[in-house]
């Protein structure tokens, strides 16, 4: 295991600690994300993970411990804080609009002076025409290197999930973020569309460092970087997939819990 880097990293959560009522959700919990790298936070069900996220997110907050991004601590981040920090989220339930085309689904996921234009639009008040063009033409090219442009024009409602998937992967891509943060993107998702993403995945930590939240133990270790394994709120271990796969406390934490295989 080794999670110390001299390059900073691109987030950091430092110590920390969230309780529901009396139920310690996580306790301790201490992770980096560094440049360009895809990071994989796995867990027995119940460890945590999708707490993590929320936290990293601004959907949740730490009782104690920090976060950090480039090295500046993070003092009450806020989901609408994202953009403004070059963050971007998927979440498990896609939150797509049904009333609203593929494209323009991509289109609000834009960055905030854009998107003032486009929302303008869509309430039917005055918007700048040429910031309208920019992210058309920006959500389109998404569209385009997710390979669902031939949904532009569609209703979320009559795709297939897979397909839905993509354009909430396409939202959160269109702002260009240095950090994507991925709430188990595999689910639901067949053998054959889970080996897709894990190249589409690998193929975006060219432009931006990945974390992913995910249960399928084969996806994270085909697809990640290093890994932290959490187990009842606490990371017992971290480190590339061939450690994770040879840590005695990942095999004894995952020792009557059933794995979840993809193939
Ligand atoms: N809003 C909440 N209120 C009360 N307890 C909560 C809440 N959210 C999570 N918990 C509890 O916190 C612990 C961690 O839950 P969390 O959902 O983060 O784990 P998980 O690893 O994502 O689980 P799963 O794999 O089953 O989705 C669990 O004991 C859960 O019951």
């Amino acid at each position: 295991m080794n999670s110390l880097s001299e390059v900073t990293p691109v987030f950091t959560m430092t110590d920390v600690d969230v309780s529901f009522g009396g139920i310690v959700a996580l306790s301790n919990v201490s992770l980096d994300v560094r440049p360009g790298e895809v990071l994989g936070v796995i867990g027995p069900n119940g460890a945590g993970k999708t707490t993590l996220f929320n936290v990293a997110c601004g959907l949740v907050h730490p009782r104690s411990g920090t976060l950090g991004r480039h090295g500046t601590p993070l003092t009450k981040l806020r989901p609408h804080d994202l953009p403004r920090l070059g963050m971007s989220r998927t979440l498990q339930g896609l939150g797509l609009f049904d009333r609203m085309t593929v494209l323009d689904n991509v289109m609000i996921g834009a960055d905030r002076t854009a998107r003032t234009g486009i929302l303008a639009g869509l309430l039917g008040l005055p918007s700048s025409a040429a910031d309208d063009d920019a992210v058309r033409s920006t959500a389109l090219a998404t569209l385009k290197q997710l390979r669902i442009d031939a949904y532009a024009h569609r209703l979320p409602p009559s795709l297939p999930y897979a397909v839905r998937k993509r354009v909430a992967l396409a939202r959160a891509l269109v702002s260009e973020p240095s950090l994507l943060l991925l709430d188990e993107p595999a689910s639901g998702l067949s053998s054959d569309e889970m080996d897709e993403l894990a190249r589409e995945i690998r193929a975006l930590a060219e432009k931006t460092s990945v974390m992913l939240v995910e249960h399928h133990m084969d996806l994270v270790m085909s697809v990640c970087d290093r890994i932290f394994v959490l187990d009842f709120g606490k990371v017992i271990a971290h480190g590339t997939p061939a450690e994770i796969r040879e840590d005695p406390a990942v095999l004894a934490a995952y020792l009557g819990n059933e794995v979840t295989h993809d193939k």
